[in-house]
């Protein structure tokens, strides 16, 4: 009998980890995931966004606009560097899957831990100088970064068969 060919390819498995990871947050507007794997392809950080250990989802604020100190900007850890901080060893020569591209901050974060490669799926804010930054910061330390196409529109987990 021959093999499946509906398996999914590394990139497919990574990305669709990185949006597992995403799917764990709270934010109402932009759920992000990331997963980072050594060059052994096994996976050794993951992260979502999310407040800091401590500050509770429920009192702490979910909005984007009004005060600064209102919002959730001050307060949420970003999905990168919770995947960079919950990693279980050395991140250097690693790669990062990315649900959204990375912001200057984590650009930062990236580049100071080691990962070579930046995998995202959607760059929806490009057009923002926090990002126009973060691409600057990661060319700079020779990061390579990829856009993934995704050829398949959907994975599908199923609990019922
Ligand atoms: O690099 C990032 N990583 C990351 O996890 N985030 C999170 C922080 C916020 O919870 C959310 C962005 O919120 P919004 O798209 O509503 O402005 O995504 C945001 C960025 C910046 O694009
Ligand atoms: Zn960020």
């Amino acid at each position: 009998m021959p093999k499946r060919d509906d398996y999914l390819s590394w990139d497919e498995y990574f990305m669709g980890v990185a949006f597992l990871s995403g799917m764990r947050s709270k934010d109402p507007s932009t759920q992000v995931g990331a997963c980072i794997i050594d060059k052994e392809k096994k996976i050794i950080g993951m992260g979502y966004n999310g407040f800091p250990l401590g500050s509770s989802d429920d009192e702490m604020p979910w909005g984007k606009t009004g005060d600064f100190l209102d919002t959730k900007y001050p307060y949420v850890v970003h999905a990168e560097l919770n995947a960079i901080l919950n990693s279980i060893k050395s991140l250097k020569e690693s790669t990062i899957y990315v649900t959204h591209f990375p912001c200057n901050e984590c650009a930062k974060a990236i580049v100071q831990s080691g990962i070579k490669k930046v995998i995202y799926f959607s760059d929806k804010h490009k057009n923002l100088e926090s990002t126009v930054a973060s691409r600057t910061i990661l060319k700079n330390a020779g990061v390579e970064i990829v856009n993934l196409k995704m050829e398949k529109k959907k994975i599908v987990i199923n609990f019922k068969d």
